[in-house]
């Protein structure tokens, strides 16, 4: 089988940027106007990091009015009737509300993208450029350029556009699938691997082309450019378990960070960074 375009690279982040890309994926990464698998539920939840630190829970109010002002006082919104928003567990039940109430650290759990620039849009799997949105954010942009060198035409820059972070959990698997909604393949998709580790396959241009597999740890990068960018793959299985994680170095870092320390425990993170035009 033909994998040309396609790159391992082992160990390529240091500890440091594996833990500082682990917290920016938890607390900036999920902040509107980036988009998250939660938000065609809840619209845009903002501060859910927080709201897991303070043991919030998220209800919805029938009763608030749809109004711009609540944005500031950590109240989201679902289309234009902001109706969720995080509160005090004991206030929800002194408040005696119908609606079932949703913990900040299950929504956490529940996570499972998160989209950086430009926005890509899961229903029609294409980027919505009319949908509000952020840059790629500058350190996440500079490390991208540098992981994709190697794989890039002689004498071009990467231009990193969009990246999508998809959050596994224990028991989460991505199944086989082409990324094919870039309009330029000689550009690589760079994907970095956070947390847990996982099993990666990598297939042909057909889906009954057997696999190759390989483990993907945290801190490794993978760039599929070119022929690889025509190749299934997947992700079929995570470790969470304490000998076949292989996160000790992370555990160490996060010592005296708990929220962030429990997730990790059970978690793998995956940033993929991508040149859409
Ligand atoms: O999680 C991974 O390593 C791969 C992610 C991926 O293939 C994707 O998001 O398109
Ligand atoms: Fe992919």
């Amino acid at each position: 089988m033909n994998f040309a375009g396609f790159y391992f690279i082992p160990g390529a982040l240091s500890v440091d940027e594996q833990c500082r890309w682990i917290r920016e994926s938890l607390m900036s990464f999920p902040q509107p106007p980036n988009r998250t698998n939660h938000n065609a539920i809840y619209g845009p939840i903002n501060d859910l990091f927080i709201a897991v630190k303070e043991r919030k829970v998220l209800v919805e109010d029938e009763n608030m009015p749809a109004s711009s002002d609540y944005a500031s006082n950590g109240c989201v919104g679902n289309g234009d009737t902001r109706r969720w928003s995080f509160c005090e567990e004991d206030s929800v039940l002194l408040r005696g509300k119908s609606c079932k109430p949703v913990s900040a650290s299950v929504l956490l759990r529940k996570l499972r993208w998160s989209t950086l620039g430009l926005q890509f849009d899961w229903s029609k799997r294409n980027y919505n450029v009319s949908l509000p949105h952020n840059k790629i954010p500058g350190g996440l942009c500079q490390l991208a350029k540098k992981l994709a060198a190697p794989a890039m035409p002689v004498g071009e820059e990467f231009h990193p556009e969009a990246a999508i972070v998809n959050y596994f959990a224990s028991g989460d698997t991505l199944g086989g699938h082409l990324d094919d909604m870039e309009a330029d393949w000689s550009k690589p998709i760079v994907s970095m691997s956070l947390g847990c580790k996982a099993i990666f396959l990598l297939g042909g241009k057909s889906r009954e082309d057997p696999p190759l597999a390989m483990f993907l740890r945290s801190g490794d990068v993978v760039l599929m450019a070119g022929e690889a960018r025509e190749c299934f793959h997947g992700v079929p299985r995570i470790f969470t378990d304490k000998e076949n994680a292989e996160i000790t170095a992370l555990e160490l870092h996060f010592c005296d960070e708990n929220d962030i320390l429990e997730y990790i425990r059970t978690s793998r993170i995956n940033i993929n960074i991508r040149q859409v035009f």
